[in-house]
């Protein structure tokens, strides 16, 4: 019971992509979809196929 929930809650721990890797899904932010109260989202596909969704924090850079 315990180990299931300890699985669970490693499974729901955020996972941190370099800015290069977002930057390639995203083909350097070209496929804009639209922008919120926080920033803008583009369109990114990981090299797995993975689509995403990725949003740009207004007020951050691509520095870090
Ligand atoms: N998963 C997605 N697929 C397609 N388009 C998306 C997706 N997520 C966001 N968008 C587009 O980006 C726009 C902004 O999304 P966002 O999540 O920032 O909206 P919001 O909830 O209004 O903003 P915020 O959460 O910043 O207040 C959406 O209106 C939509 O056009």
């Amino acid at each position: 019971m315990t180990l299931s929930v300890c699985y669970f809650m490693e499974r729901e721990k955020p996972i941190r992509f370099p800015s290069q890797q977002i930057r390639i899904a995203t083909e350097n932010f070209t496929n804009f979809l639209g922008s919120g109260g926080f920033g803008s989202v583009y369109k990114g596909v990981f090299s797995n196929g993975t689509l995403v969704a990725v949003k740009v924090l207004r007020g951050t850079s691509d520095e870090n």
